[in-house]
């Protein structure tokens, strides 16, 4: 088709340097997407070769053009996939570099098969035997690995296996680090599903055996077996020999999902997230382009692997803020999985019991197929959620839990029965202050209060990761013991339960204490055998957990989220109440649900009483309509930052005086951001809206680009932001 380039374009991954055009020497051969090395001065760098059209660069003489050093050993990216990292690099106003970089995520991977040594017993003896050594032998029985793993295992030093290896009892063996993942079986066990999950699931079966691009939004009360349901049409694109991708929104804490994935496909599925291994992800990386990786289940970053052969991609708990990345290129994996379906040609699902208004808007208009779960799973009812009007119904002095959420903790823990307090504030209290003085401890590199840790012994910055000992007096006016916490966190409700009901078994759910898989296992074996009476968590609770035993939930404070009043804020506070709600009563007992508030007849705080999700819908469209807020409308932000804080005000103003004049955009700003010292940086900020109609990403670029940044700015653009700050 192409016949034989001489001459190529590559994209490669420095934003700054821009395309660049080689000579492909003989004997080699390249195609649109092939990743190869090139040099660039005296050094090599990777690239992608692209299509010459889609890609401007300077034009070179022929006479003056490299040669290529190799083509990489892994397949070439297929052209939706390069059609994705464009439509990705315009839509969010990010460099096709940083794009791509997403998709070529493990340098490893590149470089073809490798093996690793591996060692084990020979059935060999020593020509002397020594206690260590019987000890090593008998333990290494049966085992294989590295040195430093055996080691380990056998509780002995790396030393005494190295003189085991000299004498060749134990022996070297050779492994591909790129050894195959275990088959998962779509017919391993297959359940039996309610009529109504059948009739989604025969939908989505059906559009799965079609090939083409279908968008579905999975509207499923919370329980309702979204999972079980979406698991049909996976199997039906393994059956088909096609890829499978699982998007979830917080992958180290996805044991449940792992279990359950297990219990019907018998195997695991391929994991991808940050926290991989260099030789975990190059092994995955490698599985994944080569179409040997069946069931893909990952982070956002999942979403831009070079993908074989993909069949259906699942977003589960679709409407969740961390679909969206907040950094680097600013996308969000939910509508960009939409967009990658539509270019390869597949079904996407987006799975929720709380849709964004968005996705919900999508359906209305006909572009998304609706599929609905009213019940739940097994005739569990949905939980009865009450008000508590913190102005007429006060907790104690000192105290954070009303009288009447009191006695509901007391009664469930009398039946045997489980809790959960939520409370989106990690730590023990969000603001420490000294009684004497006022002093209030702030981040030297943010305008944030520090929290206080009393578990760690620490006050921390949740923005930068600044962390001190909290002092014995005050650093300001030096009176000892001075310091009070103000408001609450998880710790400070966790020790007032334990004041209150000192029998209960407590737990804390928080980004802090479940800061690993295998904790977080941990903390959801413990919760599933019985060995917890009371969870205290923030919003990491709200997401999946399935714990038959309970059946209370208590919203320590239902109007946290509404304090911001950025954009979403009313969407996100009902969403997160209503999960959590949804972890109450999801076995045989009912689940009952209190919500403490200062607002008790504020519009999301009544729907969620009278569970009339359709009026707090509706009501938000409209309020949205008004403003010219998403899906009605765009936004956009701009964050100029720098260093030093005049440089930054003074890019911002400069930016500010050649702002495009356009019909039906509004460009508000500059103004300090909201964090106006972030990590270290000012920040101002410039809030972009504008009708749908208006080509919103092409005058962004084009403003931007007009101007000439001191070195030490930075300027980051957000399109359809959910970070306000
Ligand atoms: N057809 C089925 N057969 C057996 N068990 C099922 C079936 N459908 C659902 N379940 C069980 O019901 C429980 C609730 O299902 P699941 O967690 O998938 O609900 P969900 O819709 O994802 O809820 P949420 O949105 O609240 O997380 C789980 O324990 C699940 O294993
Ligand atoms: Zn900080």
């Amino acid at each position: 088709m192409h016949g034989h380039m001489n001459r190529v374009r590559l994209l490669v991954f420095n934003a700054a340097i821009g395309a660049l055009d080689y000579k492909v020497p003989e004997g080699m051969t390249v195609e649109p997407g092939s990743v190869v090395l090139a040099p660039l001065g005296p050094r090599q760098i990777t690239g992608i070769v692209w299509d010459e059209k889609r890609l401007p660069a300077n034009d070179v003489p022929a006479s003056k053009l490299r040669a290529l050093v190799e083509v990489m050993p892994v397949p070439p990216l297929s052209a939706p996939l390069r059609r994705l990292i464009e439509w990705t690099a315009d839509y969010y106003c990010a460099p096709m570099s940083a794009v791509a970089r997403m998709v070529i995520s493990s340098g490893g991977a590149l470089n073809g098969p490798a093996t690793m040594t591996e060692y084990r017993l020979s059935g060999g003896m020593p020509e002397r035997m020594t206690p260590q050594r019987e000890v090593a032998m008998e333990a290494l029985e049966g085992e294989q690995a590295t040195i430093r793993e055996l080691a380990g295992i056998a509780g002995v030093s790396e030393g005494v296996l190295r003189g085991l290896v000299n004498q060749g009892v134990i022996e070297p063996v050779s492994v591909a680090i790129d050894r195959p993942f275990p088959p998962a079986d779509p017919d391993y066990d297959i359940p039996e599903l309610e009529p109504e999950q059948r009739e989604v699931a025969d939908r989505l079966n059906e559009a799965v055996k079609a090939r083409t691009f279908a968008p579905f939004l999975l509207d499923g009360v919370t329980g309702s077996g979204k999972t079980e349901t979406y698991f049909e049409p996976m199997a039906e694109a393994v059956r088909m020999g096609r890829q499978v991708l699982v998007l979830l929104p917080e992958i180290a804490l996805t044991e449940n999902f792992l279990k359950r994935f297990e219990a019907r496909f018998g195997a695991s599925p391929v994991l991808w997230h940050s926290s991989l291994k260099s030789t975990e992800r190059r092994r995955a990386w490698r599985a994944i382009a080569d179409g040997t990786a069946q069931v893909v289940v990952g982070a956002r970053s999942a979403l831009f692997l070079p993908y074989r052969n993909l069949g259906l991609i699942v977003v589960d708990e679709a409407h969740e803020v961390s679909f969206k990345q907040d950094d680097g290129v600013r996308y969000n994996a939910r509508d960009v999985s939409v967009m990658r379906a539509r270019f390869e040609g597949f079904p996407v699902v987006l799975a929720s019991a709380t849709p964004a208004l968005e996705s919900l808007q999508m359906a209305e208009s006909g572009v998304y197929e609706k599929l609905d779960l009213h019940s739940r799973y097994g005739g569990a009812e949905l939980p009865h959620i009450e008000r508590i009007d913190l102005t007429e119904e006060k907790p104690g002095a000192g105290r954070w839990l009303a009288p009447r959420l009191v006695a509901a903790l007391e009664d469930r823990l009398a039946k045997g029965e489980q809790s959960l307090l939520f409370l989106n504030r990690r730590g023990f209290a969000p603001l420490t202050l000294c009684r004497n003085c006022g002093f209030r401890f702030q981040c030297p590199n943010c305008s944030a209060w520090l929290v206080e840790h009393r578990l760690s012994r620490r006050l921390a910055c949740h923005h930068c990761g600044h962390e001190t000992q909290p002092p014995d007096a005050c650093p300001e006016c030096g009176e000892p013991d001075c310091l009070v916490a103000c408001g609450p966190g998880v710790e400070r409700i966790a020790d007032e339960v334990a004041e209150i009901l000192p029998e209960a078994r407590v737990a804390i759910a928080t980004s802090d204490t479940l800061n690993s898989p295998e904790r977080a296992a941990q903390f959801i074996a413990e919760a599933e055998s019985g060995a917890v009476d009371i969870i205290v968590g923030t919003q990491l609770v709200t997401k999946g957990f399935h714990f038959p035993e309970l059946t209370l939930v208590g919203v320590v404070d239902a109007d946290l989220g509404l304090e911001g009043g950025d954009l979403r804020a009313a969407e996100r506070t009902y969403q997160q109440i209503a999960q959590v709600a949804g972890r109450a009563g999801r076995g045989a007992k009912p689940g009952e649900v209190f919500l403490q508030t200062r607002h008790p007849t504020a519009p999301v705080i009544a729907a969620l009483a009278d569970g009339d999700r359709e009026a707090f819908y509706e009501a938000e469209t409209e309020a949205r309509r008004m403003v010219g807020a998403p899906p009605f409308g765009r936004w956009a932000a701009i964050i100029i930052s720098s260093e030093d804080d005049a440089e930054a005000r003074e890019a911002a103003n400069r930016l500010g005086a050649s702002r495009p004049k356009v019909d039906e955009l509004m460009i508000l700003g500059p103004a300090p951001a909201p964090l106006a010292l972030l990590r270290g940086r000012y920040r101002y900020r410039f809030l972009v809206n504008a009708r749908r109609s208006v080509e919103l990403q092409r005058i962004i670029t084009g403003w931007i680009s007009g101007q000439n940044f001191a070195p030490g700015v930075r300027v980051g653009v957000d399109i359809d932001p959910y970070s306000f700050v």
